[in-house]
Formats: C-alpha cells, structure tokens, sequence
C-alpha cells in the first residue's frame, strides 16, 4: 500500500517538503524584488516617452526581446512559450503604466500653458 493510501508520510519526505518550500519562498521573494527594480526603470522610460511624445508600445523592441527571452529559457530548460507569455504578460501592463502617464502628462501640459 502507498503512502498516499495509507495517509501516511514520512518524516523525512515532510523535513524535504519544508526545505524546498523554503527555498521556494526565498526564490519568490527575490522575483518580487526583481520586478520592483524594472517597474521602477520602466517609469522612468514611460515619463521619458511621454515628455518626448513617444508612442508607448515599440513592437519592433518587443520582437528583439521575446527572440531573447525565448533563447535564454531553453538554454535555461524553461518553456521559451512560457517565457514568452510570463514577458508579454509583464509588457502588456508597463504599456498600461506608460498610457496613464501619457495620459496624466497631457493634462499636465495642458494645465501649465
Ligand atoms: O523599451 C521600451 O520602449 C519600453 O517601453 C519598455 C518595454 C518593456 O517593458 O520592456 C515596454 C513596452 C515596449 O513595448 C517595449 C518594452
């Protein structure tokens, strides 16, 4: 009978359970920190496009970097479709963040003529 039909597990499976759990956690933090910094670079570039009427989205850029992303995943043993969804999903809400602060800069230009 298996552990799973008995209800029972072993000490040392839940001890290896805890540890990469742990590990999991550190791994997911540092994701978080990560993400931090690049939101804050990409306000920046949104504020810079916004003063300097440039569009928000550049496919051309997106192309470059998804045809990157996708190597380095299978390089890496990660799903480049993976990869390449995880960019696009990131992407699409800078795009959304690179909008309102074209859409708040108008005003604000509006405002100081
Ligand atoms: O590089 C830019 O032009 C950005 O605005 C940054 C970024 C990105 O998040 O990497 C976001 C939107 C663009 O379509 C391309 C790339």
């Amino acid at each position: 009978m298996s552990n799973a039909e008995t209800g029972l597990t072993s000490q040392a499976a839940l001890e290896e359970l805890k540890r990469l759990r742990a590990s999991i956690d550190n791994i997911d933090a540092a994701l978080v920190h990560m993400l931090a910094e690049r939101f804050k670079c990409t306000q920046k570039v949104g504020r810079l496009k916004a003063e300097h009427d440039l569009p928000p989205a550049d496919p051309a850029r997106e192309r470059i970097q998804i045809e990157r992303l996708r190597q380095l995943a299978s390089d890496a043993h990660l799903d480049p479709d993976f990869a390449e969804k995880f960019l696009n999903f990131i992407v699409r809400e800078v795009i959304r963040h690179h909008e309102a602060i074209a859409a708040r800069t108008g005003i604000e230009t509006i405002g100081d003529k």
